[in-house]
């Protein structure tokens, strides 16, 4: 007895929550389906619908109006109905290997009572499950007269002249019956992303924007959103049966109407899986949304043995991806300064799973993004993340918007309250040289190893000067003391010598580590060193023109205003000449001297010579001390000047390995490698002298 009263009980919980979902889920549905405009993602949506299953399930009860009994969405009345001579239906879903065998095991249960097929082994149909509006064509007399939607399965939307302004499907066809195919409008990714760039209100996907485009009344519209379709299925075919799936897809062919070339017939079950392993590594290539693969049987009398559910084809099955889209709560949006000053709006999101990653943060591009798609701090946000990129913030749900807050334009730089300025789409913070995230990003280029090589000052300990010490420029370096140091966290006797060590050679530079090492907008290594070499000082660098350096042959219009405006802006003539006020001494490039390492100079604009020199396109490694020359850096800069390429560590690659006093295991490697039959010479330091000549 009590048992009994506690089941009624629980049924009727059970009822009231049932029922909850098919609301829920038939609201969602409504928005997807009928408008287009969905209000959570398919992830969501899902998770809701596979609640209400396992409850059908236990209870063995189905509401009159559940989600789980009914194809797709109800069909718009603006539109002609349109009854699908036979039904269109859902497809069944998997999400592990081992549903597509359970999935087989019970296609073999049903086939088993029948003597024919029972021992025929099961032969599949693989193809991509492309994102967008299913469509059915009807054909009659060769003539196209049809287009519609799914709708409801039975009856669907009318369509014709929106189908019609996808160019790649035939008006008219060879076969003169009546023919009905089913496919999918798609609009490419390359097609939404281009339409965005300049769209009032951009799409938020690319199904929305199909769907959206072939249900708009004005077929003006769906022209412009440039849409292709692909199709796969025969519905109905006067007169005559084919086959096999793959007999269908060449009839399709033969018709001309679009067929996507990823179609692939599989022997078995394990083919299938291990197809569906190479096709997931492939959808990131694909110009069209995918969510997964469509598995089929391929022979079509067994498909009429297996029949259909109420809500879809039992031959069939779809494999869904991990999905790309959510939606989440957008709870503030920060503005990130960056090395060149620009402000970037970064949204701090609820945070959520996309693709097994938790994704707490996304990108907004700008402020004109922001507006465009009317993001508001308070909002359920749609997030994406294609494969590796930083997740992207499409667009908002506007029905959760509600008391949202506006996203309001900096005026003042986050870091350091300076006024900010606008420059086309971006905005700047102007102090380039002492906010905070300018500073750190651009000392940690200044004492990069190709630039003035300071061994030991990382952005943290760059940090960490900054805030406690008050360094406040880049030639606040130089005036650093054993005092100030010591005193931070973590250091030690001989961390902090090591470092005011580093920063006193440093001193001591190149004048292309130099010009490189000033991070100069749009100068490199390469230019630097084109600089350096033609100036020879920075006297004369400092005082080029336009016109002067566009006549060098390699520097272009954009990089030459950049290293002039540089060199005009006040607050970096200041640094410099406070970086030389504290004794920095950058030197022409070929320095005379024991090593002598001039001569190459000669070659510059004579290809030939160049290729000539020993060590040209070598791939060349250096370690250990010399004692005819002041550092590896000399050589180093020797060598990238004679065409060879100077790594840090060796490998196969390497050609050549200099080695000078204590080398280590940079030579024991090129040892065990010699051994190993690598290819890799060694040269002492007088026998790097004795080939490279004078
Ligand atoms: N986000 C939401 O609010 C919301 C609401 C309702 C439904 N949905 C989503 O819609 C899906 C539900 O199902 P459905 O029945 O509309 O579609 P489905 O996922 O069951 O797939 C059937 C459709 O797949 C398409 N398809 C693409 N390539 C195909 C191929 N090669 N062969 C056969 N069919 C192919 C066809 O258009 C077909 O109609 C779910 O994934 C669900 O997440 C989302
Ligand atoms: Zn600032």
């Amino acid at each position: 007895m009590a048992n009994q009263k506690e089941n009624l009980i629980h049924g009727g919980k059970k009822t009231e929550q049932m029922q909850k979902l098919v609301e829920k889920l038939n609201d969602y549905a409504y928005h997807y389906y009928t408008l287009d405009n969905p209000l959570v993602s398919d992830k969501e949506y899902d998770a809701l619908y596979e609640e209400l299953e396992a409850l059908e399930e236990e209870t063995g009860m189905q509401l009159q109006n559940s989600p789980t009994r009914r194809v797709g969405g109800e069909p718009l009345e603006k539109f002609e109905p349109h009854r699908h001579i036979r039904p269109l239906l859902s497809l069944d879903k998997s999400k592990s290997v081992e549903d597509l065998r359970d999935w087989e095991t019970r296609m073999k249960r049903i086939l088993a009572n029948d003597t024919e097929s029972a021992t025929e082994p099961l032969e599949y149909v693989v193809e991509y499950k492309f994102d967008g509006l299913t469509l059915s064509l009807t054909y009659e007399k060769g003539e196209l007269v049809q287009g519609a939607s799914r709708g409801n399965g039975e009856v669907g939307e009318g369509i014709l002249e929106q189908v019609k302004t996808i160019k790649s499907i035939p008006l008219s066809i060879p076969h003169q019956g009546t023919l009905e195919v089913q496919g999918e409008g798609l609009m490419a990714l390359s097609v939404l992303e281009e339409y965005n760039k300049n769209a009032k209100t951009p799409l938020k996907n690319a199904r929305n924007g199909a769907a959206g485009a072939l249900r708009n009344l004005d077929p003006k519209v769906t022209a412009t959103r440039n849409l292709d379709a692909f199709f796969y299925h025969i519905n109905y075919y006067e007169d005559r049966g084919f086959k096999s799936h793959m007999e269908m897809i060449q009839f399709l062919k033969d018709q001309r109407l679009p067929v996507d070339p990823h179609i692939y017939l599989c022997k078995n079950m394990e083919a299938v899986i291990e197809k569906i392993e190479a096709l997931e590594k492939t959808i990131k290539d694909l110009d069209y949304l995918t969510d997964g693969i469509v598995i089929k049987v391929n022979n079509l009398k067994t498909r009429e043995k297996l029949g259909y559910t109420q809500k879809f084809p039992r031959w069939a099955m779809a494999y869904k991806f991990e999905a790309q889209e959510m939606t989440t709560l957008l709870r503030d949006v920060i503005w990130q300064v960056g090395r060149t000053g620009k402000l970037t709006p970064t949204a701090i999101l609820e945070p959520v799973e996309i693709g097994g990653v938790t994704v707490g943060r996304a990108t907004l591009n700008n402020y004109g993004d922001i507006q465009r798609k009317d993001v508001k701090v308070g909002c359920q946000v749609w997030l994406r993340r294609s494969n590796d990129v930083i997740p992207e913030i499409m667009g908002v749900v506007k029905e959760s918007c509600g008391e949202a807050e506006e996203i309001e334009k900096p005026v003042n730089c986050p870091a350091c309250g300076t006024e900010v300025v606008e420059k086309g789409a971006h905005i700047f913070c102007p102090n380039s040289l002492s906010c905070k995230p300018q500073l750190v990003s651009r000392i940690s280029h200044f004492s990069s190893r190709d630039a003035m090589d300071i061994e030991g000052l990382s952005e943290k300990i760059t940090e960490q000067l900054h805030d406690e010490v008050g360094l406040r420029g880049i030639a606040d370096l130089y005036r650093l003391e054993y005092e100030d140091l010591i005193q931070l966290e973590r250091f030690g006797d001989k961390k902090t010598k090591n470092i005011l060590a580093a920063i006193e050679d440093s001193k001591d530079c190149a004048l292309s580590q130099f010009v490189y090492a000033l991070g100069i907008p749009n100068v490199g290594r390469k230019t630097a060193k084109d600089l350096a070499r033609h100036y020879k000082t920075l006297e004369n660098l400092r005082k080029a023109e336009v016109e002067e350096l566009i006549s060098l042959g390699d520097i272009g219009e954009i990089v030459a205003r950049s290293v002039v405006d540089f060199f005009q802006e006040e607050r970096i003539k200041e640094s410099i000449d406070a970086l030389l006020a504290a004794g920095v001494n950058p030197k022409p490039e070929t320095p005379p001297g024991n090593g002598n390492l001039s001569g190459v100079e000669n070659t510059e604009g004579d290809k030939s010579l160049a290729e000539e020199h020993p060590f040209y396109g070598k791939t060349m490694v250096i370690t250990g001390s010399f004692q005819h020359f002041s550092s590896r850096k000399e050589i180093q800069t020797y060598l990238e000047e004679a065409g060879a390429k100077v790594t840090g560590s060796v490998s196969k690659k390497t050609d050549i390995l200099i080695v000078g006093e204590d080398p280590g295991s940079k030579l024991q490697k090129a040892e065990r490698l010699q051994a190993e039959g690598a290819e890799i010479e060694i040269l002492t330091e007088s026998e790097f002298i004795e080939k490279k000549g004078t």
